[in-house]
């Protein structure tokens, strides 16, 4: 059972259409290792993808590839048939596996996200209020956020990627090191997102965490995507050995 959080005003982002997301060729290479190996991927609005895979696959370069904060040695990202420009970066988020927050308190935090993105005034404060009763923090609105919990950072973290109201949300094993009830609380936010019409693209290797949130699962194995499936085709049986290997937990070699 999620833990849903309260709906309140959350929307999803207006202005231009990002979808589909489309990589091609995509390769990253240094000091003569090829980190990803030729990804080509298309992501259509709503998806709720989940990527697997061995540590070192190559996961999080390749949400950090999408996300534009790591350029390709080769390859290129269309967002309905563009590259990333403003629009499509004010439509998408990311949450890592430990939160980056500012020292500053857990209101400035959410606030300052926002006027980044040139949200000010009267909407600011709404979607602050919103978000603080989303993750359950308001009691904590003007505590320092370094002051907080794991969970409760981690719950800061989203609330302040979905007061952006993203289209396209990238969750880096967002509850790698939380507790049960964090990790349904980060959970329940996750489908907050997705209820608001969000598409997620996941990171886990919490397998229960990714038959709730995948209806696609991309296994990685070395850099490539080596199965490209339906979440349940998948977990009744994968198609490559590598990811047989990996849900029977056994080293692939
Ligand atoms: N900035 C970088 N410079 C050099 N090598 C890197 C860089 N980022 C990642 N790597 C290497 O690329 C490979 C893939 O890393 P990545 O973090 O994407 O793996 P992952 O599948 O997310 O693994 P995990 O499940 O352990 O988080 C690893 O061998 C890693 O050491």
């Amino acid at each position: 059972m999620l833990d849903a959080a309260p709906q309140h005003r959350l929307g999803s982002a207006a202005g231009a259409a990002i979808f589909p997301l489309v990589a091609e060729g995509l390769v990253v290479e240094t000091g003569g290792r090829r980190l990803v190996d030729g990804i080509d991927l298309r992501l259509d609005s709503a998806e709720r993808v989940v990527i697997l895979g061995p540590n070192g696959a190559g996961k999080s370069l390749l949400l950090k590839l999408l996300d534009g904060i790591v350029a390709p040695s080769a390859g290129r990202i269309t967002w309905n048939g563009r590259p990333a420009d403003a629009g499509v970066r004010s439509a998408i988020a990311m949450v890592f596996q430990r939160p980056v927050l500012l020292r500053r308190s857990v209101a400035a935090n959410l606030e300052h996200a926002l006027a980044a993105r040139g949200i000010v005034g009267a909407e600011r404060r709404q979607r602050v209020a919103d978000a603080l009763a989303m993750a359950r923090l308001a009691p904590l609105a003007g505590q320092p956020a370094r002051l907080l919990s794991g969970g409760e950072q981690q719950r800061l973290a989203l609330a302040r990627a979905l007061a952006l109201q993203p289209r396209l949300l990238f969750l880096d094993e967002p509850t790698a090191s939380l507790d049960p009830a964090s990790t349904l609380a980060v959970e329940g936010l996750i489908e907050a997102a997705r209820h608001a019409g969000a598409a997620t693209v996941l990171v886990t290797h919490d397998r229960g965490q990714a038959r709730r949130h995948a209806d696609r699962i991309l296994f990685m194995q070395a850099g490539r995507i080596v199965e490209d499936s339906p979440a349940d085709a998948f977990f009744a049986g994968p198609r490559s050995a590598a990811g047989r290997a990996y849900l029977e937990g056994r080293i692939f070699v």
